[in-house]
């Protein structure tokens, strides 16, 4: 049995907490909001996780002091905006080398750093034992119904990932290993770029062709950046890679993919946030992904598109256009770097 806290109490950290406490584990469930950890000591989070019963095992606090003293293993799941303020708190306050473990997908805009770098930003040396990755293909919908669900944990020290496999594996949840921290962060975070230019085309009423073209045309740019970043290209073919796109560019849990449809449908970016209520990542990782395309070289078409439509107020419609007329190409010719 392991002492876990895990940080932030939206819909997945919520969901692995379900994980961690059906897995016999110490777990506590740390959120900012005290009225929130009041109700889930009553057994719901209801704005989160809709009609969902959490077993009796997960206890909540608002209290960071006790969130963090109770801790060998602490989970970050908070949105990648999030992180580095979470990181700070939690770093006031360490007084143990604890195991760290993010499961958020980004990139932060403009210092262009991974979630891992982030929290090694933050948190001194001396203070974390290892950073792990835990990525895939998961909605929290699903975990909490104990649905099949695969995911990978990464680190380049397989000691650590496999003490974080070990955490969380159980019979609906099964954890793989990755060494490859950079393609399984890039990985997770690009494929909500995708996400939500398939619901974007999707909200225009185009159909599967559109769909398909953009996730694999999709998976090549991100693929394409990630090597040029230091990934191993396999790892695109992976869970984290080619998994978490498939999910999250046709599941209706997804949250990107969502905020697309209704951009698609016409609504502005403001209107469709709001709407949410949820963090939607995609929308700043495409900023970061536009910048890391620029710093690195590489053509990222689809991205570029996106960009125009988030940033710049151009019509769904015409970036569309804009990315059909492109100049002719060979398919195989910018993917030749993945070899
Ligand atoms: N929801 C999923 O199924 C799922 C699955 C895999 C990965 N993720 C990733 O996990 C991360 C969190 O996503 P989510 O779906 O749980 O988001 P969410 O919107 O459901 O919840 C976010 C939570 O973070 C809290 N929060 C926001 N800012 C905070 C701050 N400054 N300090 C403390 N808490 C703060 C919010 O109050 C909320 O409880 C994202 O990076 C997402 O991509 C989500
Ligand atoms: O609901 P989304 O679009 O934030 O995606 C959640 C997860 O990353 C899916 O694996």
């Amino acid at each position: 049995m392991e002492k876990v806290t895990v940080f932030g109490a939206g819909s997945w950290g919520t969901a692995l907490s379900y994980v961690l406490a059906q897995n016999g584990h110490d777990l506590l469930l740390w959120t900012h909001r005290k009225e929130q950890a009041e109700e889930i000591n009553n057994h719901t989070n209801e704005r989160y996780l809709k009609g969902v019963q959490l077993p009796d095992s997960i206890k909540a606090t608002a209290d960071l002091d006790r969130a963090v003293a109770h801790a060998d293993i602490i989970v970050l799941a908070v949105p990648t905006k999030a992180i580095r303020e979470v990181s700070r708190d939690i770093r006031a306050r360490l007084s143990k080398k604890a195991l760290f473990v993010h499961v958020s997908k980004g990139i932060e805009p403009d210092s262009l750093k991974r979630i891992s770098e982030m929290i090694r930003d933050e948190i001194p040396a001396e203070f974390i034992e290892e950073v792990v990755i835990l990525s895939g293909p998961s909605h929290a919908e699903e975990v909490v119904l104990e649905h099949p669900t695969t995911v990978t944990a990464a680190c380049a020290n397989t000691q650590a990932a496999n003490r974080i496999q070990d955490l969380f594996m159980n019979s609906y949840f099964r954890v793989y290993t990755n060494t490859d921290v950079i393609g399984v962060e890039i990985g997770g975070a690009l494929k909500n770029i995708i996400a939500l230019a398939v619901g974007i085309t999707d909200g225009l009423g185009y159909g599967d062709n559109a769909k398909a073209a953009i996730m694999t045309r999709g998976l090549a740019e991100i693929a394409r950046l990630g090597v040029k970043m230091g990934a191993t290209p396999l790892t695109f073919s992976g869970l984290s890679g080619v998994g978490d796109l498939i999910v999250t560019c046709t599941s209706v849990h997804s949250r990107n993919w969502r905020a697309g449809n209704m951009l698609g449908k016409g609504k502005s970016v403001e209107e469709v946030l709001e709407e949410m209520g949820m963090v939607v990542e995609g929308i700043r990782t495409t900023k970061a992904a536009h910048q890391l395309a620029e710093r690195y070289q590489v053509p990222m078409p689809i991205t570029q598109a996106l960009y125009m439509v988030l940033f710049e107020g151009v019509k769904p419609e015409l970036a569309v256009e804009e990315l059909m007329g492109r100049m002719k190409k060979n398919e195989m010719e910018d993917l030749v770097d993945l070899l």
